[in-house]
Protein backbone atom coordinates (compact mmCIF):
# COMPACT_ATOMS: atom_id res chain seq x y z
CA UNK A 1 0.00 0.00 0.00
CA UNK A 2 1.18 3.24 -1.04
CA UNK A 3 1.66 5.35 2.48
CA UNK A 4 3.31 8.31 1.27
CA UNK A 5 0.84 11.56 1.32
CA UNK A 6 1.86 13.32 -2.27
CA UNK A 7 0.51 16.61 -2.45
CA UNK A 8 0.28 19.00 -5.75
CA UNK A 9 1.92 22.45 -3.99
CA UNK A 10 2.59 25.93 -5.25
CA UNK A 11 6.47 26.24 -5.68
CA UNK A 12 7.85 29.97 -5.79
CA UNK A 13 11.45 30.79 -6.24
CA UNK A 14 14.12 33.40 -4.96
CA UNK A 15 16.63 35.08 -6.09
CA UNK A 16 18.46 37.07 -3.62
CA UNK A 17 21.53 37.42 -1.40
CA UNK A 18 22.14 35.00 1.76
CA UNK A 19 21.78 36.89 5.04
CA UNK A 20 23.83 35.24 7.68
CA UNK A 21 21.93 36.83 10.36
CA UNK A 22 18.90 34.63 8.87
CA UNK A 23 16.75 37.95 9.12
CA UNK A 24 16.84 39.21 5.46
CA UNK A 25 17.32 37.51 1.98
CA UNK A 26 16.59 34.06 1.22
CA UNK A 27 16.19 33.26 4.92
CA UNK A 28 13.42 35.31 4.90
CA UNK A 29 11.95 34.60 1.52
CA UNK A 30 11.66 30.50 2.18
CA UNK A 31 10.57 31.01 5.92
CA UNK A 32 7.54 33.78 4.37
CA UNK A 33 7.06 31.23 1.54
CA UNK A 34 7.22 28.14 4.12
CA UNK A 35 4.30 30.04 6.27
CA UNK A 36 2.44 30.87 2.96
CA UNK A 37 2.15 26.78 2.52
CA UNK A 38 4.41 27.48 -0.64
CA UNK A 39 7.49 25.35 -1.62
CA UNK A 40 10.63 27.55 -1.40
CA UNK A 41 13.26 26.75 -3.80
CA UNK A 42 16.54 28.98 -4.08
CA UNK A 43 19.37 31.09 -6.33
CA UNK A 44 21.81 32.44 -4.30
CA UNK A 45 23.56 35.36 -5.42
CA UNK A 46 25.68 36.51 -2.93
CA UNK A 47 26.69 35.76 0.54
CA UNK A 48 26.51 38.18 2.99
CA UNK A 49 28.48 38.17 6.75
CA UNK A 50 25.68 39.90 8.52
CA UNK A 51 23.82 40.13 11.58
CA UNK A 52 21.51 42.79 13.42
CA UNK A 53 23.99 45.67 13.54
CA UNK A 54 24.46 45.65 9.11
CA UNK A 55 26.83 43.87 6.84
CA UNK A 56 30.53 43.40 7.47
CA UNK A 57 31.15 41.93 3.90
CA UNK A 58 29.55 40.31 0.46
CA UNK A 59 30.90 38.11 -1.51
CA UNK A 60 28.92 37.58 -5.14
CA UNK A 61 28.30 34.18 -6.55
CA UNK A 62 30.14 33.37 -9.71
CA UNK A 63 27.25 33.93 -12.70
CA UNK A 64 27.89 30.08 -13.75
CA UNK A 65 26.79 29.31 -10.38
CA UNK A 66 24.01 31.50 -10.79
CA UNK A 67 22.66 30.17 -13.89
CA UNK A 68 23.11 26.56 -12.90
CA UNK A 69 21.07 26.74 -9.76
CA UNK A 70 17.76 28.72 -11.54
CA UNK A 71 17.94 26.08 -14.29
CA UNK A 72 18.27 22.97 -12.06
CA UNK A 73 15.02 24.30 -10.45
CA UNK A 74 13.26 25.47 -13.26
CA UNK A 75 13.86 22.19 -15.15
CA UNK A 76 12.65 19.93 -12.80
CA UNK A 77 10.57 21.47 -10.70
CA UNK A 78 9.22 24.85 -12.48
CA UNK A 79 8.05 27.52 -10.37
CA UNK A 80 4.70 29.75 -10.19
CA UNK A 81 6.09 32.57 -8.88
CA UNK A 82 9.80 34.26 -8.13
CA UNK A 83 10.63 37.58 -6.54
CA UNK A 84 14.13 39.19 -6.64
CA UNK A 85 16.36 40.28 -4.18
CA UNK A 86 19.63 41.39 -3.50
CA UNK A 87 21.66 41.36 -7.22
CA UNK A 88 24.55 42.90 -6.23
CA UNK A 89 26.13 44.13 -9.72
CA UNK A 90 25.56 44.38 -13.28
CA UNK A 91 26.95 40.70 -14.22
CA UNK A 92 24.85 39.22 -11.78
CA UNK A 93 21.59 40.98 -12.75
CA UNK A 94 22.24 40.16 -16.47
CA UNK A 95 22.72 36.90 -15.89
CA UNK A 96 19.47 36.86 -13.90
CA UNK A 97 17.66 38.78 -16.58
CA UNK A 98 18.45 35.73 -19.32
CA UNK A 99 17.65 32.91 -16.93
CA UNK A 100 14.17 34.43 -16.10
CA UNK A 101 13.58 34.95 -19.88
CA UNK A 102 15.36 31.43 -20.81
CA UNK A 103 12.74 30.08 -18.46
CA UNK A 104 9.77 32.12 -18.97
CA UNK A 105 9.27 32.05 -15.09
CA UNK A 106 6.33 33.64 -14.57
CA UNK A 107 4.55 36.10 -11.68
CA UNK A 108 7.70 37.91 -11.24
CA UNK A 109 8.08 40.41 -7.82
CA UNK A 110 11.21 42.91 -8.51
CA UNK A 111 12.21 44.20 -4.91
CA UNK A 112 14.73 46.61 -6.45
CA UNK A 113 17.56 46.07 -3.45
CA UNK A 114 19.45 49.57 -4.08
CA UNK A 115 19.14 51.58 -1.36
CA UNK A 116 18.86 50.44 2.06
CA UNK A 117 15.89 52.46 4.40
CA UNK A 118 18.11 54.85 5.69
CA UNK A 119 19.03 55.74 2.18
CA UNK A 120 22.46 54.05 1.67
CA UNK A 121 23.22 52.81 -1.58
CA UNK A 122 24.02 49.17 -1.74
CA UNK A 123 24.73 48.42 -5.73
CA UNK A 124 26.81 50.69 -8.17
CA UNK A 125 25.45 53.21 -10.65
CA UNK A 126 26.27 50.78 -13.51
CA UNK A 127 24.39 47.99 -11.75
CA UNK A 128 21.08 50.23 -11.00
CA UNK A 129 21.00 50.91 -14.84
CA UNK A 130 21.16 47.62 -15.74
CA UNK A 131 18.34 46.68 -13.06
CA UNK A 132 16.23 49.76 -14.22
CA UNK A 133 16.42 49.04 -17.63
CA UNK A 134 16.59 45.16 -18.24
CA UNK A 135 15.13 43.51 -14.93
CA UNK A 136 12.40 46.28 -14.30
CA UNK A 137 10.57 45.96 -17.34
CA UNK A 138 9.89 42.14 -16.69
CA UNK A 139 8.54 42.65 -13.53
CA UNK A 140 4.71 41.92 -12.45
CA UNK A 141 5.17 43.92 -9.18
CA UNK A 142 7.77 46.10 -8.55
CA UNK A 143 8.49 46.95 -4.55
CA UNK A 144 10.72 49.90 -4.43
CA UNK A 145 11.05 51.55 -1.17
CA UNK A 146 11.18 55.77 -0.30
CA UNK A 147 14.60 55.90 -1.99
CA UNK A 148 14.78 53.45 -4.76
CA UNK A 149 11.66 55.45 -5.74
CA UNK A 150 13.14 58.56 -5.80
CA UNK A 151 15.96 56.78 -8.22
CA UNK A 152 13.28 55.21 -10.44
CA UNK A 153 10.83 58.20 -10.47
CA UNK A 154 12.93 61.26 -10.33
CA UNK A 155 11.12 63.03 -7.81
CA UNK A 156 11.46 63.73 -4.65
CA UNK A 157 9.08 61.88 -1.79
CA UNK A 158 8.07 63.53 1.23
CA UNK A 159 4.29 62.85 1.66
CA UNK A 160 1.76 60.54 0.95
CA UNK A 161 0.95 62.52 -2.06
CA UNK A 162 4.39 62.30 -3.16
CA UNK A 163 4.36 58.75 -2.87
CA UNK A 164 1.19 58.44 -5.05
CA UNK A 165 3.09 60.32 -7.85
CA UNK A 166 6.21 58.18 -7.84
CA UNK A 167 4.12 55.04 -7.92
CA UNK A 168 2.32 56.28 -10.99
CA UNK A 169 5.20 57.83 -12.96
CA UNK A 170 7.80 54.74 -11.95
CA UNK A 171 4.44 52.57 -13.58
CA UNK A 172 4.04 54.96 -16.92
CA UNK A 173 8.08 55.24 -17.10
CA UNK A 174 9.33 51.90 -16.22
CA UNK A 175 6.16 49.88 -17.78
CA UNK A 176 5.44 47.30 -14.78
CA UNK A 177 2.30 45.55 -14.61
CA UNK A 178 2.18 47.39 -11.00
CA UNK A 179 4.17 49.02 -8.31
CA UNK A 180 4.12 49.06 -4.51
CA UNK A 181 6.10 52.18 -3.14
CA UNK A 182 6.93 51.20 0.56
CA UNK A 183 6.59 53.63 3.45
CA UNK A 184 8.87 52.13 5.69
CA UNK A 185 11.80 55.36 4.67
CA UNK A 186 9.40 57.58 5.75
CA UNK A 187 8.48 59.61 8.61
CA UNK A 188 5.53 59.49 11.51
CA UNK A 189 2.83 57.14 11.12
CA UNK A 190 3.46 57.02 7.10
CA UNK A 191 6.07 54.29 7.78
CA UNK A 192 3.22 52.06 7.96
CA UNK A 193 1.35 53.25 4.50
CA UNK A 194 2.41 51.39 1.15
CA UNK A 195 1.05 53.07 -2.21
CA UNK A 196 -0.25 50.84 -5.23
CA UNK A 197 -0.81 51.75 -8.44
CA UNK A 198 -1.31 49.04 -11.21
CA UNK A 199 -2.43 51.23 -13.80
CA UNK A 200 -6.13 51.92 -13.27
CA UNK A 201 -6.52 51.64 -9.25
CA UNK A 202 -4.02 54.09 -6.73
CA UNK A 203 -4.69 52.54 -3.71
CA UNK A 204 -3.18 53.22 0.38
CA UNK A 205 -2.67 49.85 2.14
CA UNK A 206 -2.63 51.29 5.50
CA UNK A 207 -1.66 48.97 8.52
CA UNK A 208 -0.92 50.58 12.01
CA UNK A 209 2.31 51.60 12.73
CA UNK A 210 4.43 49.21 14.69
CA UNK A 211 6.82 50.34 17.32
CA UNK A 212 9.84 48.25 17.51
CA UNK A 213 12.85 48.66 16.43
CA UNK A 214 13.12 45.03 14.96
CA UNK A 215 12.31 45.82 11.60
CA UNK A 216 15.17 44.01 9.47
CA UNK A 217 13.88 41.89 6.48
CA UNK A 218 9.69 43.90 6.08
CA UNK A 219 10.90 44.38 2.36
CA UNK A 220 11.98 40.70 1.74
CA UNK A 221 9.30 39.47 3.59
CA UNK A 222 6.75 41.91 2.01
CA UNK A 223 7.89 40.78 -1.60
CA UNK A 224 8.07 37.11 -1.11
CA UNK A 225 4.89 37.50 0.52
CA UNK A 226 3.78 39.16 -2.57
CA UNK A 227 5.50 36.13 -4.66
CA UNK A 228 4.09 33.53 -2.42
CA UNK A 229 0.49 34.52 -2.89
CA UNK A 230 0.80 35.19 -6.56
CA UNK A 231 2.13 31.68 -6.53
CA UNK A 232 -1.26 30.29 -4.84
CA UNK A 233 -3.30 32.23 -7.76
CA UNK A 234 -4.28 35.41 -6.12
CA UNK A 235 -5.15 38.70 -8.08
CA UNK A 236 -2.05 40.80 -8.45
CA UNK A 237 -3.91 43.39 -6.17
CA UNK A 238 -5.15 40.76 -3.45
CA UNK A 239 -2.09 38.97 -3.46
CA UNK A 240 0.34 42.71 -2.41
CA UNK A 241 -2.56 43.72 0.24
CA UNK A 242 -2.66 39.88 2.40
CA UNK A 243 0.96 40.57 1.74
CA UNK A 244 0.86 43.40 3.75
CA UNK A 245 -1.59 42.12 6.63
CA UNK A 246 1.96 39.51 6.94
CA UNK A 247 4.16 41.88 7.21
CA UNK A 248 1.99 43.36 9.82
CA UNK A 249 2.09 40.36 11.79
CA UNK A 250 5.46 39.78 11.37
CA UNK A 251 6.50 43.13 12.63
CA UNK A 252 3.97 42.78 15.74
CA UNK A 253 5.71 39.36 16.25
CA UNK A 254 9.31 40.87 15.34
CA UNK A 255 12.40 38.93 17.47
CA UNK A 256 14.21 40.90 20.04
CA UNK A 257 17.57 39.62 19.19
CA UNK A 258 21.38 40.72 18.56
CA UNK A 259 22.13 44.12 19.61
CA UNK A 260 20.71 46.25 16.79
CA UNK A 261 17.39 45.82 14.33
CA UNK A 262 16.34 42.25 14.76
CA UNK A 263 14.62 40.29 12.40
CA UNK A 264 10.75 40.27 11.85
CA UNK A 265 8.81 37.25 13.31
CA UNK A 266 7.33 34.57 10.87
CA UNK A 267 6.92 32.51 14.12
CA UNK A 268 2.88 32.63 14.47
CA UNK A 269 0.08 30.59 13.65
CA UNK A 270 -0.13 29.48 10.18
CA UNK A 271 -2.07 31.90 8.06
CA UNK A 272 -5.79 31.04 8.10
CA UNK A 273 -7.12 30.98 4.42
N1 LIG B 1 7.41 50.32 12.01
C1 LIG B 1 6.63 49.86 11.03
N2 LIG B 1 5.30 49.68 11.27
C2 LIG B 1 4.49 49.20 10.29
N3 LIG B 1 4.91 48.88 9.05
C3 LIG B 1 6.23 49.05 8.77
C4 LIG B 1 7.15 49.55 9.73
N4 LIG B 1 8.39 49.60 9.13
C5 LIG B 1 8.23 49.14 7.89
N5 LIG B 1 6.93 48.81 7.66
C6 LIG B 1 6.36 48.22 6.44
O1 LIG B 1 7.29 47.23 5.99
C7 LIG B 1 7.27 47.14 4.57
C8 LIG B 1 8.69 47.33 4.03
O2 LIG B 1 8.93 48.70 3.89
P1 LIG B 1 10.41 49.31 3.90
O3 LIG B 1 10.33 50.69 3.37
O4 LIG B 1 10.97 49.07 5.23
O5 LIG B 1 11.15 48.38 2.81
P2 LIG B 1 12.71 48.11 2.67
O6 LIG B 1 13.51 49.34 2.93
O7 LIG B 1 12.87 47.43 1.37
O8 LIG B 1 12.91 47.08 3.86
P3 LIG B 1 14.30 46.42 4.34
O9 LIG B 1 14.73 47.28 5.46
O10 LIG B 1 13.92 45.03 4.75
O11 LIG B 1 15.22 46.46 3.16
C9 LIG B 1 6.28 48.21 4.11
O12 LIG B 1 5.03 47.59 3.92
C10 LIG B 1 6.23 49.18 5.28
O13 LIG B 1 5.00 49.90 5.34
C1 LIG C 1 21.04 39.46 1.77
C2 LIG C 1 20.18 40.70 1.95
N1 LIG C 1 19.22 40.98 1.03
C3 LIG C 1 18.44 42.08 1.18
C4 LIG C 1 18.63 42.93 2.26
C5 LIG C 1 17.78 44.17 2.41
O1 LIG C 1 17.24 44.25 3.64
C6 LIG C 1 19.65 42.61 3.19
N2 LIG C 1 19.90 43.41 4.27
N3 LIG C 1 20.41 41.50 3.02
Amino acid sequence: MNTTKTSKVPVALTIAGSDSGGGAGIQADLRTFAFHCVHGTSAITCVTAQNTLGVTRVDAMAKEAIEQQIKAVCEDIGVQAAKTGMLLNQEIITTVVKQIDTHAIPNLVVDPVMVSRTGAQLIDDEAVKTLRDSLIPLATVLTPNRYEAQILSGLEIKSLDDMKAAAQTIHEKLKVKAVLVKGGGMQGSLRGIDIWFDGKNLETLFTQLVATKNTHGTGCTLSAAIAANLARGDSLFKAARQAKEYVSYALNNALDIGKGQGPVGHFFPLLKK
